[in-house]
């Protein structure tokens, strides 16, 4: 649990993490998602005990670990860059938290070498970090990290410079050996977070400028994200303002019906991409394709509305191949359900209920 963690580098300085308080349940996944800046790595090494609090506990089932030091809380981390020691084997790397800890060097690379397997590298012992490749140095870290028996397991970026198979399969391991580690993971990826906070208790917290955005289930984060940051963050491209009036948006949409109460005023349509259909002309709203942009096996679908006040741009998928061209007239629906509206500052409050 972090209860109102506070860090201020420079004194009279804005605060890097300004009272973050977010509950981390035992056996969960909690993922700190924000831009570059936003206090996520300040928060893993508070946890960590690495920089001192200057407000606020961190608690660990119910204690207050003030005053712990980091080798007693633990707690292993996953860095960015494996930070594996050069001259030593990936054996002895491995069996390093034992050895330190003074246990017989026989036990010590037994249960390294049951690591070893357990993270897909059995024959690699007597290899040095140097021979291997950036996943496989990152999978002997998280053997290492997990020799420590740490009750929580801190990632810092733990994929960040890996290719997409490497990550995968980094990814696949953490989902393997998690069982009922409390895992804290810091990303600026949201796939990176869907993919690691997926069991019932995960969450995911927001932060931006040191302050919690927004606390949720990653799904709830896609399907209604609390500001524009939050949309953005998560890869939301369509924002189209208007205001509204008796629970409708108002704009070059139309009249749109919101799903749920909205105070009158100013607002942001947000909708995702993949939640628009693309549908024939003459029906739907009408628009004309503006843009269309490959994106692997599907392609990115820009359409041009122009209605009541001007024109909005909104962004659907459509499987490769099957894309509209630019100039086409098409049709758009977007479902009632998938009609966020969010504050027009990034720095406004949650108009939407929940
Ligand atoms: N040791 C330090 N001394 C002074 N300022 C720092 C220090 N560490 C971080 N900061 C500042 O605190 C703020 C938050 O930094 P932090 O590294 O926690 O962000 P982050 O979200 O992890 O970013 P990134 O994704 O780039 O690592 C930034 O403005 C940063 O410049």
């Amino acid at each position: 649990m972090l209860d109102g963690v506070t860090r201020r580098y420079a004194v009279g300085g804005a605060a890097a993490l300004d009272g973050l308080t977010v509950p981390v349940p035992g056996g969960a996944c909690l993922v700190l998602l924000g831009p570059s800046g936003s206090g996520k790595s300040t928060a893993l090494r508070l946890v960590a005990g690495l920089e001192p609090l200057d407000a606020g506990r961190v608690l660990l089932d119910g204690a207050d670990l003030a005053g712990v030091p980091p080798e007693r809380r633990r707690m292993a981390m996953l860095a960015q860059r494996p930070l594996l020691f050069g001259h030593l084997s990936v054996l002895d790397n491995v069996a390093f938290p034992h050895t330190v800890r003074g246990v017989p060097r026989r036990r010590a690379h037994a249960d390294a070498r049951a690591r070893l397997d357990a993270v897909g590298l059995p024959g690699f012992e007597r290899r040095r970090p140097g021979e291997l490749s950036g996943g496989q140095q990152q999978r002997v870290a998280l053997a290492r990290a997990l020799a420590a028996g740490p009750r929580v397991l801190l990632l810092d970026e733990p994929t960040t410079g890996l290719d997409t198979g490497a990550r995968a399969e980094v990814h696949e391991l953490l989902r393997r050996v998690r069982a009922d580690l409390t895992l804290l993971l810091v990303t600026h990826d949201p796939v990176e977070a869907a993919t690691l906070a997926d069991r019932p208790g995960d969450r995911v917290a927001v932060l931006r400028d040191g302050l919690l955005q927004q606390h949720a289930p990653v799904g709830e984060l896609y399907a209604r994200p609390a500001s524009l940051t939050v949309a953005r963050l998560l890869g939301g491209r369509t924002e189209v303002p208007g205001t509204v009036r008796a629970g409708r948006h108002v704009s070059p949409l139309g009249a749109l019906q919101l799903p749920v109460p909205v105070p009158a005023g100013p607002g942001v349509l947000v909708v995702r991409p993949e939640l628009v259909e693309l549908v024939p002309a003459g029906s739907g709203i009408a628009g004309t394709v503006a843009e269309v942009r490959v994106l692997g096996a599907r392609a990115l679908v820009t359409v041009a509305v122009a209605g009541a006040g001007g024109t909005a741009r909104v962004h659907a998928e459509a499987p490769l191949g099957r894309q509209p061209a630019v100039g086409d007239p098409v049709g758009l629906r977007v479902p009632v359900d998938v009609r966020t509206v969010v504050p027009p500052s990034e720095d406004g409050e949650r108009q939407q209920l929940p």
